[in-house]
């Protein structure tokens, strides 16, 4: 058997499908997501980019090659030196100050999601951790083109959302989201039944736990 990233979803599908689709994603394409909801939910990405940036820092830490350890370095720049960068200006625009982001009370959903990736690479190995930030990663791009192809979504300045989806639908993002899927695509390709079915549950809770941050968002919950 030679497993794809496909077979993960394949495996969740209802799961992944309730991520993908979300009602906090539907109301973002629409441009009808309450305003305060959205701000909640950028909040907690700032806090959940941290730790994510961590993640990264874990996979440099598990890398067995030097390919794997610039990999995991490079992921670990581009999100501390420009990807929170942004973060913290889009949140700004949002009326965010960079204070009120410093003194956030975690979330229990950000708490949850973002100590199982960094759990699951802690006991695993790079496979793992890589399995369990594929949500995040491919779900993302996924989500913007999902959205692209909806006849409910509004582009342009008529969306207050808008620049939320250009960034994760462009060319740039997009082909990081490639490379993760070739990345995946090689390693899952020779790994046993027994060995797919963990990872298949990884995917699958890092999804579950990506539909409650949405649900988080939603109803503002702390
Ligand atoms: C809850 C949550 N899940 C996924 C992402 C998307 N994301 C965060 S870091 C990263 C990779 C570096 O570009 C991606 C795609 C998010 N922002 N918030």
């Amino acid at each position: 058997m030679c497993y794809r990233f496909a077979d993960l979803t394949t495996a969740c599908q209802d799961d992944w499908t309730a991520y993908l689709q979300h009602d906090f994603v539907r109301a973002l394409g629409a441009g009808s997501l309450d305003e305060n909801a959205f701000r909640h939910y950028l909040k907690q990405d700032y806090l959940f980019l941290i730790h994510f940036a961590r993640a990264y820092a874990l996979a440099a830490y598990k890398s067995r090659t030097l390919a794997d350890l610039r990999q995991a370095h490079e992921g670990l720049k581009a999100i501390v030196d420009i990807e929170l960068d942004l973060h913290v200006g889009f949140c700004r625009e949002w009326g965010i100050s960079e204070d009120d982001l410093a003194q956030l009370p975690e979330a229990r959903a950000t708490l949850a999601y973002t100590r199982y990736v960094l759990d699951t690479g802690n006991r695993g190995d790079l496979l793992d951790l890589h399995v369990a930030l594929a949500p995040c990663l491919v779900g993302y791009g996924e989500i913007a083109n999902w959205l692209n192809a909806q006849p409910f979504t509004l582009r342009g300045e008529g969306n207050p959302y808008d620049a939320w989806i250009a960034m994760y639908a462009s060319d740039e993002f997009q082909a990081a989201m490639n490379a993760e899927l070739e990345w995946l695509n090689a390693r899952l390709a020779d790994v046993t039944p027994a060995r797919f079915a963990e990872l298949s549950t990884t995917f699958r809770d890092a999804t579950r736990l990506e539909i409650d941050f949405w649900q988080m968002g939603l109803d503002q919950a702390d």
